[in-house]
């Protein structure tokens, strides 16, 4: 039975997993670790006294010698600190301590984790969920509701330790799902990893090419902003994870360039039926991830509300939301033939979010559509 929490990195996803483990556990006791050098991030301090203040956390330290008390310590700073924080942890921990991180990639850490007195005591962690926002001020206790997240455990690892965090991942409502380190490397590259690359890289080309009023910029809508969202997130988080998956990042890269290169080829006048056919190829695979249960990515809480199309009906509906506290992930108006007119799409962070806008929209007559 757990009751001692460590956590080293304590922003969207290690605020996110505190929040969620108070939630299931009132009384059990959280220790966060604060750098002792600020130039990391400068909100660190602020943002852990405010989860003191909120009894998310009971102790924060500067020492790493608390966490010899720690029944599960989770690393969740950038992937690279991840793999100095456990190396220094080795001497530390006590022999029924589970340490794992929450890392983009997990093949350099269990390589260096089964070099370690303590690879017995590691599982490499990765919940598939997140959002572009960091720091402590964006966690969410509900993050992990239905989310898949895997546990990359070592050969050396005990069973019973792996048991045991198969069950903390349930306890915060995620779906845990065992896989090879190598193999789970490969395929976040491909889902997640590549197209974050291809984010930022396509806001990068409308920078380069923009005029001085920036006006492509100003003028770009839903589909742009759909597509580009990612390229908002942490900058270092990113860079560790390029720095940390390089090879499959690079195959799956390459294969997309290759995609990119044949989708050329079809901008000629007699490949008019290959052209379409490679739109309702994409469309039909994208068509089929379930939208009322979790994909390989994260949930989405979406719900679809018929509006008069132009700009003050969507502050509107921002504002109503706003006034009940109700926060929204995304929201912008979408034209497709399965919604005629038009409807406005908003996404929440979480079921309890989307059910209070449920009854808020109801109250106000809106007609609302859910997938
Ligand atoms: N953001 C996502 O969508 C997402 C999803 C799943 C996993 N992850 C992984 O989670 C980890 C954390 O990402 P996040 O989204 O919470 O980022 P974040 O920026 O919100 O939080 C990172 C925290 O780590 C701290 N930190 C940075 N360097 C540190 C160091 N050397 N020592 C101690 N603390 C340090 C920062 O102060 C910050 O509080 C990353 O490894 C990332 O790959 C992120
Ligand atoms: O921003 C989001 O919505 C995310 O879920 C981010 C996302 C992803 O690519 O799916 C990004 C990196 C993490 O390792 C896991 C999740």
């Amino acid at each position: 039975m757990e009751d001692t929490y460590g956590f080293i990195g304590f922003g969207l996803i290690g605020g996110s997993i505190a929040k969620a483990i108070k939630k299931a556990k009132p009384d059990c006791s959280i220790i966060a670790y604060q750098p002792d050098h600020n130039t990391i991030d400068s909100h660190i301090e602020n943002s852990l006294l405010l989860a003191k203040k909120e009894c998310i956390i009971q102790i924060i330290t500067t020492s790493l010698e608390a966490f010899s008390c720690c029944d599960i310590i989770f690393l969740c700073a950038p992937v690279l600190s991840n793999i100095e924080y456990l190396e220094k942890l080795t001497t530390i921990v006590k022999p029924d301590c589970i340490i794992t991180d929450v890392g983009s990639v997990k093949g350099n850490i269990c390589n260096v984790a089964s070099s370690l007195s303590v690879c017995k005591n590691f599982i490499g962690g990765h919940p598939m969920t997140g959002s572009e926002k960091t720091g402590y001020e964006n966690a969410k206790e509900y993050l992990f509701e239905n989310a898949f997240y895997i546990l990359t455990p070592n050969i050396d690892t005990k069973p019973e330790f792996l048991t045991r965090l198969k069950q903390f991942v349930q306890s915060i409502n995620a779906i845990p799902v065992i896989l090879d380190a190598k193999e789970h490397d490969n395929i976040v590259a491909a889902i997640s990893h590549v197209p974050h690359i291809i984010a930022s890289s396509l806001v990068s080309m409308i920078k380069d090419n923009d005029d001085k009023n920036h006006t492509m910029l100003s003028l770009a809508a839903g589909g742009f902003k759909d597509i580009t969202r990612i390229a908002s997130s942490s900058p270092i988080m990113w860079q560790n994870i390029c720095l940390t998956n390089k090879e499959s990042i690079q195959t799956f890269l390459t294969l997309y360039k290759d995609t990119i290169d044949s989708f050329l080829q079809l901008l000629v006048p007699e490949k008019e039926k290959e052209l379409l056919h490679f739109f309702e190829n994409a469309k039909e695979y994208r068509d089929s991830i379930p939208a009322s249960v979790n994909g390989i990515l994260s949930k989405t809480y979406e719900l679809y509300l018929d509006i008069i199309d132009e700009s003050g009906a969507i502050a509107l509906v921002a504002s109503l939301l706003a006034s009940h506290k109700i926060s929204i992930k995304n929201i912008g108006i979408i034209h497709n033939r399965e919604f005629q007119d038009g409807v406005l799409r908003i996404e929440f962070y979480d079921i309890i979010a989307m059910e209070q806008a449920i009854v808020l929209f109801q109250q106000h007559n809106y007609t609302i559509y859910e997938r």
